[in-house]
């Protein structure tokens, strides 16, 4: 291999394969925490939107000359997604994708190297009579809006056999809003200024997170202790936002990744990309009433990206206990 063509940037794949499966087996047996009253995923339906990139030396030929001899059609890797999905027996959505990039790697000797990614096709149980009350239907479910979980993961093949070399779950498009309780100001004050500091704000946000285990073994799901579920971080990123009298959308999330991070210290690190879509005030008062009028807010929109690790906790702790010592 040339020290050119090692570093080249080469790859094809599939987009917008989607896949559903039917009663995968229930992932139970997690980690209860305080924040969250979520236990189990039922897996009745296990469904995704992947997207597949194939990676390897050997494909510098199809590129250069236009010689498909070695070229696994895109249509081909749709087909294996879906009919090894049948085949998959363990219930996360990391542990799927690790097993179809396997299966690339086992049946074609050519490729260096599978990244797969998936992001969840989420449904919610729709409520039906039970008796006086109302409970989940077991049959009948209905596509969500809300955000939906993502996994990528990629695979290299090494002398020594097969190798995780990237691997992270997440969950996009978490749209939060705080009537109050947020504020904003201290900010820089000079003759570009136009933004009135708020005392308290409706804060609305869009959050997109990533984490990624210590151990990716840990995110198969194989031990279901270990095992941390989309849902739970979700619910960790409502307590924060419900308990904590932010300064920023900075400050919050770094309190939130700290959250997880106690929480699950399984987990290496949480990155977070969010969006300010703070509503517009147009009526501040109303006679006799708490409330407000406001309008969506108009572009441009202001924006965070944020790591928090497990030595960030380590700090934090430190920090804390020095406070407290001195006191
Ligand atoms: O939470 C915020 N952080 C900022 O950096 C910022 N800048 C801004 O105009 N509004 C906000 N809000």
């Amino acid at each position: 291999m040339t020290a050119q063509n090692e570093n080249r940037t080469m790859f094809y794949g599939k987009g917008d394969v989607f896949v559903y499966r039917t009663f995968v087996q229930p992932l139970t047996g997690l980690r209860k925490i305080p924040e969250s009253s979520f236990t189990e995923r039922d897996n009745t339906i296990f469904g995704f939107n992947c997207q597949i990139s194939l990676k390897g030396e050997a494909f510098l030929s199809s590129f250069t000359e236009g010689d498909n001899s070695l070229v696994v059609a895109t249509d081909s890797m749709k087909n294996i997604i879906h009919r090894q999905a049948a085949n998959y027996q363990g219930n996360t959505a990391e542990g799927f994708l690790k097993f179809i990039c396997e299966v690339f790697l086992d049946k074609y000797s050519h490729i260096d190297a599978v990244e797969l990614t998936a992001t969840e096709v989420p449904f919610d149980h729709v409520l039906v009579p039970k008796g006086e009350g109302h409970e989940n239907s077991d049959v009948v479910y209905r596509c969500s809006r809300n955000e939906r979980a993502t996994t990528t993961i990629e695979v290299k093949r090494t002398p020594t056999g097969s190798k995780i070399v990237k691997h992270s779950s997440g969950i996009v498009d978490v749209h939060l809003i705080k009537v109050k309780g947020s504020s904003f100001y201290g900010f820089i004050q000079d003759e570009y200024t136009t933004l009135p500091e708020a005392q308290d704000r409706p804060l609305f946000i869009y959050l997109d997170f990533d984490w990624e285990y210590s151990r990716w073994e840990d995110g198969t799901g194989a031990d279901p202790e270990k095992y941390v579920a989309a849902e739970q971080i979700c619910d960790i990123a409502n307590t924060a936002f419900h308990e904590l009298n932010n300064r920023s959308i900075q400050q919050l999330i770094y309190h939130i990744g700290i959250r997880i991070l106690e929480r699950f210290p399984q987990l290496a690190n949480v990155q977070f990309k969010t969006n300010n879509r703070t509503w517009e005030t147009v009526v501040e008062t109303i006679p006799n009433s708490e409330g407000s009028v406001y309008q969506e807010p108009r572009p441009p929109y202001g924006f965070q990206g944020f790591v928090v690790t497990q030595e960030d906790v380590k700090q934090k702790k430190a920090a804390d206990s020095t406070v407290g010592a001195s006191r």
